[in-house]
């Protein structure tokens, strides 16, 4: 689903966000991107999502050659992607609605057939009734969760997370994992990237770690990613 080969970053003025990274993350797999303030998570998450692109090596979505996409053709893989973001990145002026309905609204539908979507999507995060209000009217996780909804209104088969629960308390952050879970239970793809590593060692899956650019572990080999059992929990 994601592979990385020899990818390096750099930023314009000079500065090197990523350093050859390689990984892979297959389809249907949830895994985390750990790694200190600056290390490079957000760029090489905005790597995937075609918000940047690389300076050197090849970042493959789904099979496609991210370099070989043209300016035209990004709006349509951007489709099959869904991005959560720290500050949910809500439309305050919007209903719960019209927020969850936007990348729908992008893609030509009109209000009443986006209803059904909109719907399901806000049924799936528990937010099942609560259209009509702005986001102002909802608590903190429920706005994140307002914004999981509009990122998988469409059904993309993967799901980036930059920071989702990152002004959370734990017992929300712990919810907000749980519905990547569920997504991840039904086949979607998912990267999140974090600096929960208490809920990360907790939900027990690949863990990818960067430091200073460079992924030092990419979870496979510390067999990080085998589940563990409940007695050596
Ligand atoms: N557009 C940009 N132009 C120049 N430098 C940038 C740009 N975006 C990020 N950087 C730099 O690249 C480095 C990596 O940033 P990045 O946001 O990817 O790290 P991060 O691991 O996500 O950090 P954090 O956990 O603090 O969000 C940082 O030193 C940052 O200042």
């Amino acid at each position: 689903m994601i592979r990385f080969e020899q990818v390096s970053k750099t930023y314009p003025g000079g500065f090197q966000a990523l350093n050859r990274v390689n990984f892979h993350v297959a389809a249907g797999e949830l895994a985390f991107l750990t790694g200190h303030s600056g290390a490079g998570k957000s760029t090489l998450l905005r790597l995937v999502a075609l918000m940047e692109r690389p300076t050197l090596g090849r970042v493959l979505i789904n099979g496609h050659d991210l370099n070989k996409i043209s300016r035209r053709q990004v709006p349509y893989l951007r489709r099959d992607i869904g991005m959560i973001f720290q500050d949910h990145r809500l439309l305050m002026d919007k209903t719960v609605f019209d927020n969850v309905a936007l990348p729908l609204y992008i893609e030509g539908y009109t209000q009443s057939e986006a209803r059904k979507r909109v719907q399901a999507a806000l049924d799936k995060v528990g937010l099942g009734g609560q259209e009509r209000k702005y986001p102002i009217m909802l608590s903190g996780g429920e706005q994140q969760r307002v914004g999981i909804a509009r990122a998988i209104v469409n059904k993309p088969p993967l799901l980036l997370a930059d920071e989702p629960t990152g002004n959370l308390d734990p017992s929300l952050s712990l919810e907000i994992m749980n519905l990547f879970e569920s997504f991840h239970q039904v086949g979607v793809s998912v990267l999140i990237a974090t600096h929960d590593l208490a809920l990360v060692a907790r939900m027990r899956h690949r863990n990818l770690v960067l430091r200073n650019g460079a992924m030092i572990d990419d979870g496979l080999a510390s067999g990080a990613y085998e589940p563990l059992d409940e007695e050596s929990f």
